[in-house]
């Protein structure tokens, strides 16, 4: 596995492999690897012939008073799990590599999918985010670049950003990975207490249950948000956002005729949690054009 740190040796290895006729998938990441990173990494090998990944705590996406300091880097131990699970490339670039004029120099910002939801509490989040992964996905110009559905927010900003400015670069979806009592893997989970770790499997039974109420009871998409907001404060979770969106494209919507997702962030102690579900009937269309609004 090659491990670089600038992306003029990025693009040295990356022309090896393009002079072999290697199509190359992108598997972008905060590091602090996990199963729910190696399911990404997984379907990159499905796609690919090679495989990058990169590990950057992207200073862009965190506000003043997030925890950007205190996000676990855990380089050497990625670096083993990246080897294990046969990746080609390990990209690991330092802040000034990625932002040479300082970060803010050059933003991409993205609409209309990233108002609400997270926005609510993270209002430069996606800017953050959409700025990095397109300097990440001009320096790698991959084939395929692999986003995992926890961020469902995220994964629908990103395919928007892809269509709108054109790039060439097929966006590739893996469901959430979680473990075997619902919660979602996260590298925040390590930040929860082990009461809190216990309550926190609450956030994906409140969505379970909240979904199957509204089938059952034909609910509107305000009942559904309701029940999930209820069921979290009765697991003693602390509801950030409760949301009913379209699938694939995170329109507002009122009923649940069609394909949906329910959103939700929750806090737990000093813990910021979130989570999703899609339900309803599927929608190709939606899920697979990376059609956006
Ligand atoms: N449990 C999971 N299932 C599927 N994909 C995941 C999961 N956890 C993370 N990913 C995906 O891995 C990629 C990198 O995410 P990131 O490095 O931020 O990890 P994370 O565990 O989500 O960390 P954080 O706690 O900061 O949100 C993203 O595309 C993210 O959606
Ligand atoms: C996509 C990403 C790597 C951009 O920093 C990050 O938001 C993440 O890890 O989900
Ligand atoms: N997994 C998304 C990165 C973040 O929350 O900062």
């Amino acid at each position: 596995m090659h491990s670089v740190h600038t992306v003029a040796q990025l693009h040295e290895v990356l022309a090896d492999f393009r002079r072999a006729g290697d199509r190359v998938a992108l598997v972008p990441t905060m590091g602090n690897l996990h199963a729910g990173h190696l399911a990404l990494v997984e379907r990159a090998r499905e796609l690919a012939d090679r495989v990058v990944v990169s590990v950057f705590v992207n200073p862009a996406q965190f506000a003043p008073g997030e925890d950007f300091e205190e996000y676990p880097r855990t380089l050497e131990a990625d670096r083993e799990r990246l080897l294990e699970a046969g990746v080609d490339v390990l990209f690991a670039p330092r802040t000034g590599e990625m932002y040479p004029d300082g970060v803010g120099a050059v933003t991409v910002r993205v609409d209309r999918v990233t108002e609400g939801l997270c926005s609510g509490t993270r209002p430069d989040f996606f800017t953050g985010v959409a700025t990095v992964v397109t300097k990440l996905l001009v320096a790698a110009r991959p084939d395929w670049a692999v986003f995992g559905k926890k961020d469902y927010q995220q994964w629908v900003t990103v395919r928007r950003l892809v269509r709108n400015l054109l790039l060439d670069v097929e966006i590739e979806a893996v469901p959430v990975v979680r473990e075997e009592d619902g919660l979602a893997l996260s590298s925040r989970n390590r930040y929860l207490s082990s009461a809190h770790r216990e309550m926190a499997s609450g956030l994906y039974r409140a969505l379970r249950t909240a979904v199957r109420t509204g089938e059952n009871e034909n609910l509107d998409a305000r009942g559904v948000e309701r029940e999930a907001w209820t069921m979290l404060e009765a697991a003693g979770l602390d509801p950030e956002y409760t949301e009913v969106r379209r699938r694939g494209d995170l329109e507002t919507v009122t009923d649940l005729q069609g394909p949906r997702v329910l959103l939700a962030a929750a806090h737990l102690g000093g813990t910021r949690l979130i989570d999703n579900l899609e339900f309803g009937s599927p929608d190709r269309t939606l899920e697979d054009s990376g059609s956006c609004r």
